[in-house]
């Protein structure tokens, strides 16, 4: 198994002089491999812009940050993304409307230079649960459920270590949303997987994860184990009233 994620004193920023915003400021942050973390916090407080980072999507940062035992620089190399992939909030944002399944599924694997592309796709397609008889279908013709399946399958075929994972079911429908977690907690345990995940809902970051790194206004405020998320053991008081304002969400049975 590879060696997970290490963040050290990482700082972003976005725009200059007046208009600069200091999005993350020395976060430091281990997820070791086959772990799985949650990073949770209000509606702007830089948990996606440090998925951000880390995949490359902006490079105005300083600090270090390693993944799988390498240090990153501001280029991401292709064999960045054989071990490193992140699946998306929105599915139906994350798949072009006029690419079947097998279109998304080839194009990806062909990029990676893998072999026996037929075979791949079959058996991706049945360890996201969807089996063959999506193989050929469009994204209009699949439920907000299946496309998440489809945007999962996609990630998996790289065979990453690694994925980072951005609020991967909160545009989907409630009934949908234990479904997909399931399966991406049983395709960490099968994968040894390591995640880290961005999410407004401590329910979901309790299904999922084992330690929560909690942001407010770009800095992480405290790390707390799930099992001190559920028994209320946080000590600082904007963790509290994260707590309180999703109270009744965190329960020991999900
Ligand atoms: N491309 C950008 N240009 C300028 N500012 C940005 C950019 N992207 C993010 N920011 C700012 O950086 C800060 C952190 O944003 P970020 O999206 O990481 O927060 P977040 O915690 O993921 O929020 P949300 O849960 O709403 O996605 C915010 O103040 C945001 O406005």
């Amino acid at each position: 198994m590879s060696d997970g994620i290490v963040i050290d004193q990482l700082n972003v920023w976005f725009g200059q002089h007046h208009d600069r915003v200091q999005a993350v400021k020395d976060v430091s942050l281990k997820v070791p491999a086959g772990a799985s973390v949650g990073l949770v916090g209000e509606s702007g407080s830089g948990k996606s812009t440090i998925l951000r980072a880390l995949t490359g999507l902006v490079n105005t940062w300083s600090g270090t940050l390693e993944v799988a035992g390498e240090t990153l620089g501001k280029q991401r190399s292709r064999s960045f993304y054989n071990t490193v992939q992140m699946v998306f909030q929105d599915p139906y944002a994350s798949l072009h409307p006029r690419h079947s399944v097998d279109q998304v599924l080839s194009e990806t694997l062909s990029l990676h230079k893998l072999d026996n592309i037929d075979g791949r796709i079959v058996s991706l397609l049945e360890d996201v649960g969807l089996g063959r008889q999506f193989r050929f279908r469009y994204p209009h013709q699949l439920s907000g459920g299946q496309r998440q399946r489809v945007a999962i399958a996609r990630a998996l075929a790289a065979e990453p270590s690694i994925l980072l994972l951005d609020e991967p079911t909160s545009a989907l429908d409630v009934s949908v949303q234990a479904e997909i977690l399931n399966l991406l907690s049983d395709l960490r345990e099968q994968r040894q997987l390591t995640y880290l995940m961005v999410s407004h809902n401590l329910a979901v970051v309790g299904h999922l994860c084992e330690s929560v790194a909690v942001m407010q206004s770009g800095e992480i405020v405290e790390m707390l184990s799930v099992e001190d998320l559920r028994s209320n053991n946080a000590t600082q008081p904007y963790t509290r009233e994260l707590l309180t304002s999703s109270l009744g969400y965190v329960r020991s049975d999900i």
